[in-house]
């Protein structure tokens, strides 16, 4: 019997993988085999991502000069001692999961429009020929209430929607604690982030990685950075490692600590911090005969903000490496450059008068 090459069911134009995957295909789909150089053998053994208390964080200097040192050489580190409720943990894992799980028939009525980022399916595909994630999606914009688009909550599973409610309401005063924090170790004052941004953007994506019969051919999630201020991923309980960074020239896994949540520094804040806290690259691979879920949480500045290098962070010795710009504009850019392969945040830079 020839192998099975396509799911028969798409969503928008994109196969399907959790059908795919029900067709328990022989062969991978040509359009998820990825070339040679961006098959995921190249991770190393896990290093120790820092761990940072934020419980100690206003004890004093000790954590709060752990950060600065996670924010810089890491831009990544799991936050334990937040604040949020386990079983909130549990309960927005526990509907995401239950989402996934629905027939895709009810999931298609939330399908992602073609070009926009909200709904089911898979963001920032662009063209025939690109490779494609061994993941589907699911994302929601929050706030400010206008970014809403009603029609994309699901009605199923029951508490989805409230749940979702709740758990944003804990993560959105998590971000403005952890920003008045990192504004601290960057010798700023705490409010100095919430006063510039006004009323912050903040988005929510669910992605569901089906376990996956050739994991070393696949991504689950191209490498990328991510274009918030600050980033909130929660690995699901029992999940497989998944979640891989970019340092040092070599893919290091993260591994899941029960019931930390991982922070990342987005493209925001390193033009914010003229590139003293770094928006690392990731990406997510799949596993053989494991899925994983992951909830993941974009928190960035009001569209209208202007924002560049803050001046206490540009001297002699560190000249503005960025642009000012509007970041409603900056949002665009993001999303178009993504379309068209490109480094999110290549557009801002600025280029030393004698290089090309
Ligand atoms: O699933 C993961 O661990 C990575 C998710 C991610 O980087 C994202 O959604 O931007
Ligand atoms: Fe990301």
């Amino acid at each position: 019997m020839s192998p099975v090459l396509t799911s028969p069911i798409k969503v928008g134009h994109i196969d399907d993988v959790q059908e795919l995957r029900k067709c328990k295909p022989t062969v991978i789909p040509e359009r998820f085999v990825r070339d040679m150089t961006e098959r995921p053998v190249t991770a190393c053994s896990a290093q120790d991502v820092p761990v940072i208390n934020i419980s100690k964080l206003g004890d004093g200097e000790k954590e709060i000069s752990r950060l600065a040192d996670a924010c810089e050489n890491w831009g990544f580190f799991q936050v334990v001692d937040h604040g949020i409720d386990f079983d909130l943990l549990e309960r927005i894992e526990k509907v995401g999961m239950e989402f996934f799980m629905l027939p895709v028939e009810e999931k298609q009525r939330y399908a992602m429009a073609p070009g926009t980022v909200q709904g089911y399916g898979q963001a920032f595909v662009f063209s025939e020929d690109q490779k494609l994630d061994w993941c589907n999606m699911f994302a929601l914009g929050l706030e400010p209430r206008y970014i809403r688009n009603p029609k994309l909550w699901p009605r199923r599973p029951a508490h989805f929607s409230e749940t979702v409610e709740t758990y944003s309401t804990e993560i959105r005063k998590l971000c403005a604690n952890l920003l008045k924090y990192i504004a601290m170790s960057l010798g700023l004052k705490g409010n100095v982030f919430q006063e510039m941004f006004g009323s912050a953007v903040q988005a929510v994506r669910m992605n569901y990685y089906p376990p996956c019969p050739r994991p070393d051919l696949v991504l689950g999630l191209s490498p990328h950075s991510d274009g918030s201020a600050i980033t909130v991923l929660q690995q699901g309980k029992g999940n497989s490692v998944g979640l891989q960074i970019f340092k040092d020239d070599k893919w290091v896994p993260v591994l899941p600590l029960p019931n930390a949540l991982v922070i990342n520094i987005g493209d925001t804040l390193e033009v914010l911090t003229n590139g003293k806290y770094k928006s690392v690259e990731h990406r997510a691979v799949t596993h053989e005969d494991k899925d994983r879920l992951s909830i993941v949480t974009f928190y960035a500045p009001s569209y209208e903000v202007e924002l560049g290098p803050m001046a206490e962070l540009v001297d002699e010795n560190n000249p503005c490496k960025y642009k000012r710009y509007n970041h409603g504009e900056y949002n665009k850019h993001y999303i178009t450059n993504k379309l068209e392969g490109k480094k999110t945040l290549e557009f801002a830079k600025i280029r030393p008068e004698n290089s090309n």
